[in-house]
């Protein structure tokens, strides 16, 4: 029986170093807490919930819900124990987290096939199969070590994210498509234009809207490439017509001129389903981003299917670096999971972990490595941070990321239902499939 090393018993590694446990395979867990804790852990409890208890909507047609729905059925003691523990919060799976994460903490150490240690890995063994699951909160040492790993350019430490919006609801008769002096394709963006006036409102809003405070250890020397727009704009009325909203080489074809300011959309997914605003990171609450981007006259009526947000956050560009096995491509036995490869939240975290857990078992046994059908929420998101063209910022589980059906639905709520039904019918096939090896 070969062995794989997990680093890390949060909330990818838990659920990794069991899947991988309960396939035979003898697992080397380890942890730093309660040694050495992160600046948002409290306990040595494994699978610790670092901020809210809630593991999101169970709703079906949510991403999330849809995700913890496939994960059931892949057999996850995550969220099997979430439910086990639920705590009533309407149709979210909110937990008891010292009552879960205990007991998590109990099942994974009086597994036979699992010994853990706990001590802080520093060096990623290359000559190992190895699990890194050591989460957005990395410790400095490995992190260095992975920076080597995965080469320096593909590790970052913040996450800088601009909103992202259903292309169904941007209002297409208020802006134009093309490239800045028509480089690219004449598809790849959608100009949103604003008159001065409306970038004036626009612009003083900006400036008066709430912003969430930095904690400790975020204070962050931002890379101008990534400056939040509102510190942009604290330099004065004219720096974002010359930053993200700057209209030079955009000709507008139903005036024939510039216009004042525009806002660039871009296409988040091969299908164009999901468009993003283009660098319009930020760090307003999530109720003033739609407030004030809801003034952009093309997005009045904007469904955002993710707001910006500006994070500490330790990640890889899983998109240059992993396989859609969430292995390395220069090393097939280094895997990686959790949100260190790009995905956002608890929810997509344990699902990595327990796919990184069932390919690693698998490469073990000499089996071919598997990935959800990308009809899954599971098997899209990865397929998303593992292909992204681009640079990489973190992806939660939504919707948008499915593939359209085959026919057209008007209705959204009955669009969303088949294709959950879609999706679940997918993930009980795969099951079977790799159930028979
Ligand atoms: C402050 C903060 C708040 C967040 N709040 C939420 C939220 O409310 N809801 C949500 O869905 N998501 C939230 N997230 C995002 C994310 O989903 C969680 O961080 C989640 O816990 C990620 O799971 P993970 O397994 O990848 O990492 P973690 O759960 O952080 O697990 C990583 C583990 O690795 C250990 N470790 C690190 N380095 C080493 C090392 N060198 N050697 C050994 N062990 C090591 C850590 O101690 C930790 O136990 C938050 C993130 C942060 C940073």
């Amino acid at each position: 029986m070969r062995k794989v090393i997990v680093i890390g018993a949060g909330l990818a590694g838990s659920e990794c170093a069991w899947q991988l446990a309960n396939r035979g395979i003898e697992v080397h867990l380890y942890e730093m807490r309660p040694h050495q804790m992160t600046p948002a852990h409290r306990t040595g409890n494994f699978a610790e919930l670092v901020c809210s208890n809630t593991f999101g909507s169970m709703e079906l047609t949510s991403g999330a819900g849809l995700l913890k729905e496939e994960l059931l059925i892949l057999d996850s003691l995550i969220i099997k124990t979430a439910k086990e523990f639920y705590v009533p919060a309407g149709t979210a799976l909110a937990v008891d987290r010292e009552k879960f994460s205990q007991r998590i903490t109990e099942i994974l150490t009086h597994h036979p096939n699992i010994k853990v240690f706990y001590e802080e890995v520093k060096k990623v063994p290359r000559d190992e199969v190895v699990v890194i699951a050591s989460g957005p909160l990395t410790s400095q040492a490995l992190a260095e070590d992975i920076k080597e790993l995965v080469g320096y350019e593909y590790l970052y430490f913040y996450d800088a994210i601009s909103p992202i919006v259903e292309a169904d609801s941007v209002d297409f008769s208020k802006g134009f498509w093309g490239s800045r002096y028509n480089k690219g394709g004449e598809e790849d963006y959608f100009n949103c234009t604003l008159t001065e006036e409306e970038y004036r409102v626009f612009y003083e809003e900006l400036l008066k809207a709430e912003k969430v405070p930095l904690k400790d250890f975020e204070k962050a020397v931002y890379f101008e490439g990534c400056m939040p727009i509102e510190m942009l704009a604290e330099r004065g009325y004219k720096t974002l017509l010359f930053g993200p909203m700057k209209p030079v080489g955009l000709i507008d074809p139903r005036t024939g001129k510039e216009p004042f300011a525009v806002v660039q959309l871009r296409r988040e997914n091969r299908e164009g389903t999901l468009l993003s605003l283009v660098g319009f990171q930020t760090r307003m609450t999530y109720s003033e981003q739609k407030r004030v981007f809801r003034l952009i006259p093309c997005l009045r009526n904007a469904v955002f299917v993710k707001l910006g947000s500006m994070h500490r956050n330790t990640f890889i560009q899983s998109n240059r670096i992993l396989t859609p096995f969430l292995n390395m491509r220069k090393y097939p036995n280094i895997f990686f999971a959790g949100q260190i490869t790009g995905v956002e939240g608890y929810t997509a975290s344990v699902g990595t972990g327990l796919m990184a857990g069932i390919n690693a078992s698998r490469l073990i046994r000499g089996l071919d490595l598997v990935v959800p059908p990308e009809e899954t929420m599971l098997g899209s998101l990865i397929r998303y941070i593992t292909s992204k063209q681009g640079t990489l910022q973190p992806m939660a589980p939504v919707m948008g990321l499915l593939p359209p059906l085959d026919q057209k639905v008007k209705s959204k709520e009955e669009k969303r239902r088949l294709l959950a039904e879609r999706a679940i019918r997918a993930m009980k096939a795969f099951k079977e499939e790799i159930l028979k090896e």
